[in-house]
């Protein structure tokens, strides 16, 4: 996430226009200046039209400056509404396409509300806020050199030196800091075990050992604390007399040339009310960078995770793709190998049994086929005719069916067609297909069925998931333990209905019955010593 992609995603009038009200606003060290300024040009001899001139005037500038600022304000609110829509929903939309089903729903809805806000008050607020104290260090710093260069540089050089204070007081002020967290952390667990053990103490009446411990921690405790605000006292002192050091001398140096007439009094007032205007926002821009860089992690993990929306093409209905893996390794990150140099092609509309130990990977065999998870080297793609598709997860060809199917909060006809413009008549068929209308009835289309569809039976939902991949009519469909909670003479149904599709199925299962599976022409691969080993049924 680059200020370029920042910028990308605002609209051209959005940025033109914060552009320029940031401008204006960075007139205000100036215009104020130059307003108390004017107040030395002033004598008996000036006229009441003069004085209202100068009124109206000064009015009409601060009033434009603060107008400006004001809607410079809502212009970034703006920004800001849109940079999160964009962010958030980018986000949302890249965990949906890349997450696989494991990962944790919780961590990312928090992330949403959590992480973002932080991106949000630490990057985008603050990019804002450098532009403009970048822009008014920067026309403060040619008002003040305009008005005269050598007092200019003296006020902008002297209002640096305050800035020397935390160098002095820095070390001093992070060691009481801590010092006094450390020693109020160990009061702290003192009490705690201390009303822990109440009843012990009262038992062997050890109040007074316990309470002469726990006065020794305590003042040690508001000692630490005394110590640093003594501190906190002392800098402030020194900063104090620094600031006043860093305009009284250069006010001195001006005065002198003022009496030679080297320069007006109204150009030192000038000089004087602006210069705190050119290091002061210099000071927040390097403070603001480095509040900045604390979101560069968050920043960089995100853009791994965004993908931009993009309508999804639709699918010919007559492609007939070829599942191919080359010289696939996959290894996940804590070291576990389940996969070492297979090579296999999978043509279309074959029917695959994959049997293997617990644990040995079946399941993460179908991820690697989905594209939720990639190989670690090697390559899974799909061939169609004369083309090649790597990226199979986008590729809207497969569909995934679960042990735990998740329904959403909608009607059944929903769950069915996503939202997608499918007759009645081919709900009902699919429905019919699976055994569904028989149990839930021909009206079931329009029901709700609760949260997940809480009120359906394992089965039923998995039967939903296997109706919905019929629906859209998927070229493959990746069936993982689906069927197990199905009773013998519905799984076989199921199995049947399967083998009669016109697509690739590949299904992997813990229990199986073999004479079933072979009725329904499948293919048994058993995984086992990291490789897929056919068997014979
Ligand atoms: N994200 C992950 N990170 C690390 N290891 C994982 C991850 N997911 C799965 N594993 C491990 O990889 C191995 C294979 O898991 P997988 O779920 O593919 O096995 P399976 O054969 O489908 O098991 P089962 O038959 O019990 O469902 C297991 O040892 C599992 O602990």
């Amino acid at each position: 996430m680059k200020i370029k992609n920042i910028i990308r995603w605002l609209p051209n009038w959005l940025v033109f226009s914060i552009i320029i009200t940031t401008i204006i606003s960075s007139f205000d060290g100036v215009v104020l200046a130059q307003v108390l300024s004017s107040i030395a040009n002033f004598n008996h001899n000036s006229t009441f039209l003069e004085v209202m001139f100068y009124a109206v005037k000064s009015f009409s500038a601060m009033a434009i400056v603060y107008f400006s600022m004001t809607l410079r304000k809502m212009l970034i609110n703006l920004a800001i509404k849109k940079l999160n829509v964009k962010l958030k929903s980018n986000f949302i939309y890249g965990q949906i396409n890349t997450s696989t089903f494991s990962s944790d729903t919780a961590d990312n809805v928090s992330k949403i509300f959590n992480d973002f806000k932080l991106v949000e008050t630490d990057y985008f607020s603050l990019m804002f806020e450098v532009f403009a104290s970048l822009l008014m260090a920067l026309i403060s710093g040619i008002y003040i050199l305009s008005l005269s260069i050598p007092i200019g540089i003296l006020f902008i050089l002297f209002s640096l030196l305050p800035m020397i204070t935390p160098k002095i007081f820095g070390k001093k002020l992070t060691a009481t800091s801590s010092k006094w967290q450390e020693d109020s952390s160990r009061f702290l667990s003192k009490v705690t075990d201390l009303f822990n053990g109440a009843n012990t103490i009262k038992t062997y009446l050890a109040e007074k050992y316990m309470y002469n411990d726990t006065d020794k921690y305590l003042n040690e405790s508001e000692n630490s604390y005394l110590l640093m605000n003594n501190w906190q006292a002392v800098t402030f002192f020194v900063a104090s007399i620094l600031s006043v050091v860093s305009y009284i001398l250069p006010i001195g140096i001006g005065l002198l040339l003022v009496i030679q007439r080297k320069i007006s009094s109204a150009a030192l007032i000038g000089i004087f009310m602006a210069s705190d205007r050119v290091v002061g926002p210099l000071g927040t821009v390097s403070e603001y960078l480095s509040k900045i860089k604390t979101t560069q992690e968050i920043r960089k993990s995100y853009s791994e995770h965004m993908i931009e929306f993009k309508a999804p093409k639709k699918i010919s209905k007559d492609i007939k793709p070829k599942i191919c893996f080359e010289n696939v390794y996959f290894t996940y990150s804590n070291g576990k190998q389940i996969i070492n140099n297979l090579n296999l092609n999978i043509t279309f509309g074959e029917k695959i049994l994959i049997t293997g130990a617990s644990g040995v990977g079946k399941s993460t065999i179908l991820n690697l086929i989905q594209g939720s998870i990639k190989p670690s080297s090697g390559k899974i793609y799909l061939r169609e005719k004369n083309s090649k598709i790597n990226n199979i997860l986008e590729s809207g060809r497969i569909a995934y069916i679960r042990q735990n199917p998740n329904l959403f909060n909608d009607t059944l006809r929903f769950n069915l067609t996503l939202g997608e413009d499918f007759s009645t008549k081919d709900c009902l068929f699919v429905l019919e297909k699976v055994g569904l209308i028989n149990e839930l009835g021909n009206d079931a289309l329009n029901r709700y069925y609760g949260e997940s569809g809480k009120n359906l039976s394992g089965g039923q939902r998995q039967r939903i998931e296997i109706a919905r991949a019929l629906l859209f009519n998927k070229k493959i469909i990746l069936i993982d333990e689906a069927t197990s909670s199905l009773d013998p003479k519905m799984s076989d149904k199921i199995n049947k209905i399967i083998q009669n599709l016109d697509c690739t199925v590949i299904e992997v299962a813990h229990y199986y019955d073999d004479i079933e599976f072979k009725h329904a022409h499948f293919t048994h691969y058993v995984l086992e010593n990291k490789t897929l080993r056919l068997k014979a049924l």
